[in-house]
């Protein structure tokens, strides 16, 4: 009997290691060859696949190299931003692959491709990643069904009529900030430098906090440290192979990674539970989670179909996370560029001086700002805050004249149809805001070739809140102060995530005569 049981012990752990070791081989080893040999007969060129790495070991160091140093000032800025890429690119051509560990990313540069795959949000995924719902899960990472009836229950929190109530939060928070520029300046006609990168974040952030959580704004503040450290942590997992399982196990990494996430959560709880305390009190709030929390009311009265706590809780570490960055990184790059473009500033004023006087932006007067909104759209263009944009499909499909296998992943890179010239002409890398004159559409000639807030169905749900917030901090900025790039300024444009000066942005202010004392 022993005998029995031991050789059927032996005889299931054969089994076991023969059927897991052939799966961790064809991982490895048969399907990225066997996507290989599809996507060479396809046409598209690449390195050979390495086992296990890939192409991350030089990816890795290329990065490195192209980040080392600062560049020249110049908006030619992909060799810096994307180096694996732009090095594909310069290998093997249009049609290329790089390896992301065992899987191959093809590049995809044609608009109408483009626009099909943005399009198609039910066949061409988000890669997702589970590092990446660390930060942040909801809407960002849900696919399909799920994905449709949380979009359905958020939309209504960026309805204008309700970012019409947020007006006095941008205000509160971008005041904020330049009173603290005005103090560095003083009150004469003196010029001051100052690197407006970390203001510009702690404002952005503080409007999150604000429009989101309305009265818990302390709590909120807290959130935003944790949720900087978290970014940090997923950048640094995202550049190592994802081993299965590797983020069980308890490496100091990882454990920091998950307290960093339990307390953020536990915060967001606490939050939560005090508004659907008052909720039952008929007191309703105008902020987002306040609106958010009404509208799935209702969804619960109505079909019982609404989201629970937890998914409130995801929700919300999403607008934190997809809000504050981003917008930061919008204004960032626009203030460099007037900087470097005293013309363009100087224009940009007048029309905010025309339109508000030294008074608060109103939100029924932005719409007149033309001069500004084209400035945004052109340092989108110039510098998209999300430089690249990935989907992946799950079963073989056909993208005009080629079929690609299950599973590889297709780099949308913004910063490369954005300045391809093909579409914007001899002059792409240049910053010339009458580009936009005439609207986005027309700019593009009616091309998926400009997508800063991504494209289709799953476009950016929080794009009229950050031109809102983007718009007001401009005005803001231009009544106040006129600047320039500081001597010590640094060209380094830098992807954490979003786009970002990596030595940050050291500029010269100075007040305009509207508000010298
Ligand atoms: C200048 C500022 C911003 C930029 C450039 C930006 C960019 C983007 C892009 C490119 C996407 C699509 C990603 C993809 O398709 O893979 C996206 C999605 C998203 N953004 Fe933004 N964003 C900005 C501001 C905001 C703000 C202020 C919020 C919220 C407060 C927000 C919330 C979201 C959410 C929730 C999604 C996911 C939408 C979905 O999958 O249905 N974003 N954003």
């Amino acid at each position: 009997m022993d005998t029995f049981i031991s050789s059927l012990i032996l005889s299931c752990s054969v089994t076991a290691t023969l059927f897991y070791g052939w799966r961790i081989l064809n991982w490895l080893w048969f399907t990225p060859r066997n996507m290989e040999k599809r996507l060479r007969q396809q046409g598209f060129r690449g390195n050979p696949y390495r086992f296990f790495y890939g192409d991350l070991r030089e990816s890795s160091m290329t990065r490195k190299e192209a980040r080392s140093k600062p560049m020249v000032f110049s908006h030619d800025i992909v060799p810096r931003v994307i180096p694996s890429f732009h090095k594909a690119l310069q290998n093997y051509g249009e049609n290329c692959f790089v390896w992301f560990g065992p899987k191959p990313a093809v590049l995809v540069l044609v608009p109408e491709i483009i626009r099909e795959i943005m399009s198609k949000n039910y066949v061409f995924q988000k890669p997702g990643s589970p590092f990446t719902r660390l930060l942040a899960g909801g809407l960002a990472s849900l696919e399909r069904d799920e994905w449709a009836k949380h979009r359905r229950l958020i939309n209504p929190a960026f309805h204008a009529e309700k970012l019409k109530h947020m007006v006095p939060a941008f205000h509160l928070s971008c005041g904020e900030m330049l009173s603290k520029w005005d103090e560095i300046v003083g009150s004469n006609e003196g010029c001051r430098e100052v690197d407006v990168w970390p203001y510009l974040q702690t404002m952005t952030s503080d409007v999150i906090s604000r429009t989101a959580f309305g009265g818990s704004y302390e709590q909120a503040r807290k959130m935003s440290e944790l949720q900087k450290e978290q970014a940090k942590h997923i950048m640094e997992a995202h550049r190592s192979v994802r081993i299965p399982g590797y983020r069980f196990l308890p490496t100091r990494f990882n454990r920091r990674m998950k307290e960093t996430k339990s307390e953020i959560e536990s915060i967001l709880l606490g939050m939560i539970k005090e508004r659907l305390k008052a909720m039952e009190e008929e007191t309703y709030s105008n902020d987002l989670l306040g609106v958010l929390l009404e509208s799935n009311f209702k969804e619960n009265g109505n079909n019982g179909l609404g989201m629970s706590v937890e998914e409130v809780i995801e929700e919300c570490k999403l607008f934190y996370f997809a809000g504050h960055e981003s917008t930061a990184s919008l204004l960032v790059w626009t203030m460099i560029l007037l900087s470097k473009h005293g013309d363009w500033q100087a224009r940009a004023r007048q029309e905010v001086l025309q339109a508000f006087g030294t008074a608060k932006p109103s939100f029924q007067e932005l719409n007149h700002l033309k001069i500004v909104s084209m400035i945004l759209h052109e340092a989108m263009r110039l510098y998209p805050p999300v430089a690249v944009l990935a989907r992946t499909h799950h079963e073989e499909c056909k993208l005009g004249t080629v079929s690609l296998p299950a599973g590889v992943q297709l780099v949308l890179p913004a910063i490369l149809l954005h300045r391809d010239p093909r579409i914007w002409g001899h002059d792409a890398t240049e910053f010339k805001p009458e580009r936009f004159s005439e609207g986005v559409e027309k700019a593009v000639q009616g091309q998926a070739a400009y997508f800063p807030f991504g494209w289709g169905p799953r476009i950016c749900i929080g794009q009229k809140f950050a031109m809102l917030e983007a718009k007001i901090a401009m005005a803001m900025i231009l009544q106040r102060f006129s600047f320039r790039l500081s001597s010590s300024y640094s060209h380094a444009p830098h992807p954490v995530i979003t786009l970002q000066p990596q030595y940050g942005a050291h500029l010269m202010l100075t007040k305009t005569i509207e508000f010298q004392k």
